[in-house]
């Protein structure tokens, strides 16, 4: 048993196409593989534990013998959002999709929305976060009005100039519209609060005040279950939001991925006993919906560099799990997520016989393995690896 288990996300680094991925229009990707191609980089830190034996990618070598157990796994829910990601690694199958909506919310839901916060609407389309602010940036200023767009993920977002619409309000009006979207109906599984400051075309610039107002969990998940058990479940970064705070004891907010690291050492020093869980979003936001590689690359080579901290730290009492949501190929067409494999990557302190693992038909084998180690009471599909890892 180890008395402390930190995972890490890092969001959308997928690692190549997933069986289904045709279902998904994403065959042929591979969010790894691609970025590296665009713009080499060397990570030999994550090479050191496997990452480069689970797949071929140019500048990480295949190792003759590494430093973490290491395999991929396979995604079984229906979706390909970070919700249903993270549920699923935290032991969930969501078997029926979220609703989309790739013509725009219905007038029903506008005009709620209206009445509920004396505002205009404009957008109402698939977009991304970027370019719409660019197109309806300077009618928000003229007018007021709520810029309003989704994507192919399950997310109604709402995107504010600071200096028109206050942060305070921007935040009220999301409350108001989480409670609209809560049943099958107008269902979204996120609404999200996308802040943006700048006077002029070309000039906006989004900021770090976006927040996320999910759904809670739809099941129980192993954080509910080592939470009941007086387990700590320290959550660094999205994962507070991701699971509406359920089975969290405690949250840890975080800038970006350099900030999400430095908050996983300054817990790592704390005396716990449970699960620390962080999510390192920027892979996915800045880069992946963006589809920059060059910065996708630069931000894998910049989390390569500061691993070593991580693993100096681990002793016989940690274990550490790192691995991904879905994928989000930037070099694949569209601004969307991909249905792809994950990474997994396991190592401790302890002196172990490092090396390949049975690859993982679900997400859920970490919700087993955290519940396993932990002994605590969890249902799920998943299957421990606990047993491998020795
Ligand atoms: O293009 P931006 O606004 O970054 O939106 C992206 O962020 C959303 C939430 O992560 C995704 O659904 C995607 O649409
Ligand atoms: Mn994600
Ligand atoms: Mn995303």
């Amino acid at each position: 048993m180890y008395k402390k288990i930190h995972l890490i996300v890092l969001d959308s680094v997928g690692i190549g196409e997933a069986p289904d991925a045709a279902d998904f229009g994403d065959k042929g990707t591979h969010t790894l593989k691609h970025t590296l191609e665009s713009h080499p980089n060397t990570l030999p830190n994550l090479a050191k534990l496997g990452l480069g034996n689970i797949d071929k990618l140019p500048g990480v070598d295949k190792q003759d013998s590494t430093t973490g157990f290491y395999t991929k796994m396979q995604e079984v829910s229906k979706g390909k959002d970070t919700m249903t990601g993270h549920w699923e690694i935290a032991g969930l199958n969501i078997d029926t999709a979220f609703k989309v909506y790739p013509d725009g919310f219905s007038d029903e839901l506008l005009n709620k929305i209206t009445e509920a916060t004396g505002r205009g609407i404009i957008g109402n389309k698939p977009a991304s976060g970027t370019d719409i602010i660019e197109e309806f940036g300077e009618h928000q200023i003229e007018t007021g009005d709520l810029i309003i767009y989704t994507s192919n993920d399950p997310v109604l977002q709402i995107a504010a100039n600071e200096e028109v619409i206050p942060l305070d309000e921007l935040y009220d009006i999301c409350e108001k519209v989480r409670e609209m979207t809560k049943e099958a109906e107008h269902l979204v599984g996120r609404v999200i609060a996308r802040p943006f400051v700048g006077s002029k075309k070309g000039e906006f610039k989004r900021t770090e005040n976006r927040h996320d107002y999910a759904l809670e969990p739809f099941g129980r998940t192993v954080l509910n279950a080592l939470k009941d058990d007086n387990k700590d479940v320290i959550a660094i970064g999205k994962i507070n939001d991701i699971f509406t705070g359920s089975g969290i004891t405690d949250a840890v907010r975080t800038k970006s991925n350099d900030d999400g690291v430095n908050k996983l050492l300054e817990v790592m020093d704390r005396d716990f006993n449970g699960l620390s869980f962080l999510n390192l979003v920027d892979f996915d936001a800045e880069y992946g919906h963006r589809r920059d590689p060059v910065g996708y690359s630069n931000a894998l080579k910049a989390f390569d560099d500061r691993l070593p901290e991580l693993t100096d730290k681990l002793t016989e009492d940690d274990l550490l799990i790192i691995t991904a949501d879905h994928g989000n190929d930037p070099t694949y067409t569209g601004t969307d997520h991909t249905r792809e494999y994950v990474p997994l990557l396991v190592t401790t302190g302890r002196e172990l016989n490092f090396g390949e693992i049975d690859q993982c038909a679900t997400f859920s084998n970490i919700a087993a393995t955290v519940a396993e180690n932990f002994g605590v009471d969890y249902e799920t599909h998943g299957e421990s690896f606990l047993k491998d890892i020795k």
